[in-house]
């Protein structure tokens, strides 16, 4: 579907911030004013962000959209080009007229001529991306826990040190990007799927920033650094503090907004600092990956209080170089026959045959099909954490050859689980 008319869609430039952030504090209520959010660093990748508005009669902006030109972006074995959707917003004075339709069809477009086989997101609200493709690929935990809370001993955390600081993005910023991207391929090389990191110069500086206007009245961000014994610094955790004066007495919480560590004793350290900090009562982290060392750790799992929810949607956009840029857990021979209603060049019967471990060969072929799908469900199993076993399950695959759907399952799942830790 073209722009509808009248509206016209258009590179938008820096220089156009304010129209940007007019637009967007229509589209995500805040309290905070233009003059306000001028003031935080912007994100965004500008030579990668459209605008759609009515020129002829003045509308500033009607809708907006960016991409976030992932190169490194982690799949099951491999990194690969990700154009990643992000600050999609459309004017309530401009809704439901197919601007959002439009802005998707164009990203499509041009991440296909960027390179980028795969697009992803993390969603304001999980019903609206299913219709173009996209699949949930990655779901997160969100973690309370209680102060004190006992861990299983690890060997070795005790003699790791510790220091905690206000932090400073120009000390601190280089030290923990390193962890955060080292990360990216632990344990042993396998590699977690979906660890998006700060890859832009945008992307890391608007990460590193703390603008008061960000803290929602809490601490300015602290960080905790866990080092080893030649001051290798190997976790790190960043966080605030908020504490109430209850007639009981206080009644603070850790607002975790990052844990990472790179070996399990510095999870154990990490998370055992966390867990006992001074006039604190519980530690809250937001978005933690479902196979975390903290989830393994805890000797009393009911005494967290765990919810999960989606975070990265993933959308197939060239199939047969998606299928064969990532790597697969098993060998795999098998006929998909794949509908997408919005680009007809992935639809229709692919084999994908792979050795355990390798990438795929993908190619067109007119055999009966073994497992029949929409690029949505392809987009869900991409990163290794939704099974198409549990798809079939749903009845979101259809399963032509039952013989196929173990291996393929297999095949397609990979042994750490997919996360992010931030949403951007
Ligand atoms: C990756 C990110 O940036 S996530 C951030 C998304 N942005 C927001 O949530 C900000 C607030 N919301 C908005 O700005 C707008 O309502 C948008 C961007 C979600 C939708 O924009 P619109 O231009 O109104 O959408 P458009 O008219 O193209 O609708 C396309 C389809 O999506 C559906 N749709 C749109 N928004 C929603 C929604 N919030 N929930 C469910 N369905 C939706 C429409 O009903 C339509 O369905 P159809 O194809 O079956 O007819």
């Amino acid at each position: 579907m073209p722009v509808p008319a009248p509206y016209r869609l258009a590179p938008v430039g820096s220089d156009r911030l304010d129209d940007v952030l007019r637009l967007d504090v229509w589209a995500f209520p805040t309290d905070h004013s233009v003059e306000q959010l001028r003031g935080v660093p912007s994100p965004l990748t500008w030579s990668r962000a459209y605008g759609v508005g009515r020129p002829e009669d003045g509308t500033d902006l009607a809708g907006f959209h960016a991409t976030y030109p992932l190169r490194a972006y982690p799949v099951p074995g491999a990194e690969v080009a990700c154009g990643w959707l992000t600050w999609v917003g459309v004017h309530p004075n401009h809704r439901r007229r197919g601007i959002l339709r439009s802005m998707i069809e164009f990203h499509f477009e041009d991440c296909i001529a960027n390179g980028e086989a795969i697009s992803a997101l993390t969603a304001s609200e999980p019903p609206i991306y299913g219709r173009f493709g996209y699949g949930m690929a990655s779901t997160t935990l969100s973690l309370s826990l209680a102060r004190r809370a006992a861990l299983r001993p690890v060997a070795g955390s005790d003699a790791l040190d510790i220091d905690i600081v206000e932090w400073d993005a120009g000390i601190h910023g280089p030290i923990v990007a390193e962890i955060h991207q080292s990360y990216a391929r632990v344990p042993e090389g396998l590699g977690r799927p979906g660890w998006a990191t700060r890859e832009t110069p945008e992307l890391r500086t608007a990460r590193e920033a703390d603008p008061p206007l960000t803290r929602d009245g809490r601490e300015s961000l602290r960080l905790l650094l866990v080092r080893d014994g030649d001051g290798r610094p190997v976790a790190f955790a960043t966080f605030r503090r908020t504490v109430a004066w209850e007639r009981g007495g206080p009644e603070g919480t850790v607002h975790v907004r990052e844990a990472v560590a790179l070996a399990p004793a510095a999870a154990h350290r990490l998370w055992s600092t966390l867990l006992d900090l001074d006039l604190t009562t519980r530690v809250k982290a937001g978005i933690v990956a479902v196979d975390d060392p903290i989830v393994s750790l805890i000797v009393d799992i009911r005494a967290a209080t765990a919810d999960y929810q989606d975070h990265t949607w993933v959308r197939i956009l060239d199939l047969p170089r998606a299928l064969a840029e990532r790597r697969y857990a098993g060998e795999v021979d098998v006929v998909l026959e794949v509908s997408d209603g919005m680009l007809p060049a992935n639809a229709g019967r692919w084999r994908v045959r792979a050795d355990a471990w390798q990438h795929a060969g993908v190619t067109r072929t007119d055999a009966e099909p073994d497992l029949v799908l929409d690029i949505r469900e392809l987009g869900a199993a991409h990163l290794g954490s939704t099974s198409l076993a549990g798809l079939a399950l749903a009845g979101l695959v259809e399963v032509r050859s039952p013989d196929k759907l173990a291996s393929a399952a297999a095949a397609w799942s990979w042994p750490v689980a997919a996360a992010a830790n931030w949403i951007f």
